[in-house]
């Protein structure tokens, strides 16, 4: 996956030693993470406590199957990582799960209710959102009016609400007040009038996130959240990310290339390769299994990290 603007990947690193990311504000309360000891490392296992769970879901372009997932349980509470070659569906998958596509076979629920074939934005308000690398669209509006378009709905928008102003403006204040706040936390607070476009690498990632974050959603799923930020700013943009789980209770699933973040921050690994589900387990499962190693030694320019690099 690329970003829309042409940057992509790490070697598109942006940003100097004094871009504002840093540890992130939270609640006092620490949360403990899901438990998931006595789970198989096996293709499709059970979880204790899924907060999405799919089934068959198959989606074909042509005569491509890009993705073909029997079933997947993602745990609550825990950070996941869905990983694999290049072309593997994880994309796919992501855009199909957050109602962006439509697959050709299957179903998923989400917190115990059918999430399949619900539009993208009812998904988002159940509390399921993903975040975007930032458009160009977006890109040109300022880093407070990126968080307030991805507020919850305006009441106001309706006819009905157009003629209840109070509620409306109540409403605005609010989204005023939450965006505000999240960007303190985020550590943008002080670029909030800036062009989004004018961020770097590392504070593109954390309003991606700190807009994702909006509608409060209970699942947080995650595009290449490292990808395009300098190296000495991973470490930080990793707290913000554990902090979803271990302060809020939220369950994180996100799409990773680089192996050391994935195996130094996730409870469970999914691997997929042609579209299948070809292994799942802790990342110390995932780093011995053969049929990963396999994967990517065929069709990507890295392996997974070796015992122990991954922190
Ligand atoms: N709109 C589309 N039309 C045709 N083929 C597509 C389309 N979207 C994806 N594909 C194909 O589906 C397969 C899976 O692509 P996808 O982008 O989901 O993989 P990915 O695992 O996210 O890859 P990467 O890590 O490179 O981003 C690839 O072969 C891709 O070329």
């Amino acid at each position: 996956m690329s970003n829309d603007d042409g940057t992509a990947g790490r070697g598109a690193a942006e940003g100097g030693a004094d871009e504002a990311v840093s540890a992130p504000e939270l609640p006092a309360e620490p949360r403990i993470s899901v438990d998931l000891t006595g789970v198989a490392a096996e293709p499709g296992v059970a979880k204790p406590d899924p907060i999405l769970v799919a089934d068959g879901v198959r989606r074909q372009f042509g005569g491509l199957t890009a993705v073909d997932v029997a079933h997947l349980e993602v745990p609550r509470g825990s950070i996941t990582a869905l990983i694999g070659p290049n072309g593997a569906g994880k994309s796919t998958f992501f855009n199909l799960l957050t109602g962006f596509d439509r697959p050709n076979a299957g179903s998923w629920t989400f917190q115990g209710e059918r999430a399949s074939g619900v539009p993208a934005y009812r998904v988002a308000r159940r509390g399921m959102v993903r975040t975007f690398q930032l458009t160009k669209a977006l890109t040109r509006l300022t880093v407070l009016d990126n968080m307030l378009l991805a507020a919850p709905k305006q009441s106001g928008e309706g006819m009905l609400g157009a003629f209840w102003r109070p509620g409306w403006r109540r409403q605005e204040r609010e989204n005023l007040e939450r965006a505000e706040s999240l960007l303190r936390r985020f550590k943008l607070y002080d670029k909030r009038a800036d062009f989004a476009g004018t961020l770097s690498g590392g504070q593109r990632k954390l309003l991606e996130m700190a807009r994702a974050l909006m509608v409060d959603p209970a699942l947080v799923m995650l595009d290449e959240p490292m990808a395009g930020v300098n190296p000495a700013l991973v470490q930080s943009l990793l707290e913000h990310v554990t902090a979803l789980r271990d302060r809020e209770g939220k369950t994180v699933l996100f799409v990773e290339h680089d192996m050391d973040v994935v195996m130094g921050i996730s409870d469970w690994v999914v691997v997929l390769a042609q579209g299948k589900v070809i292994a799942e387990g802790r990342p110390d499962d995932i780093r011995s299994d053969a049929a990963v190693i396999d994967a990517y030694l065929g069709t990507h320019h890295g392996a997974p990290a070796e015992e122990g690099s991954g922190g």
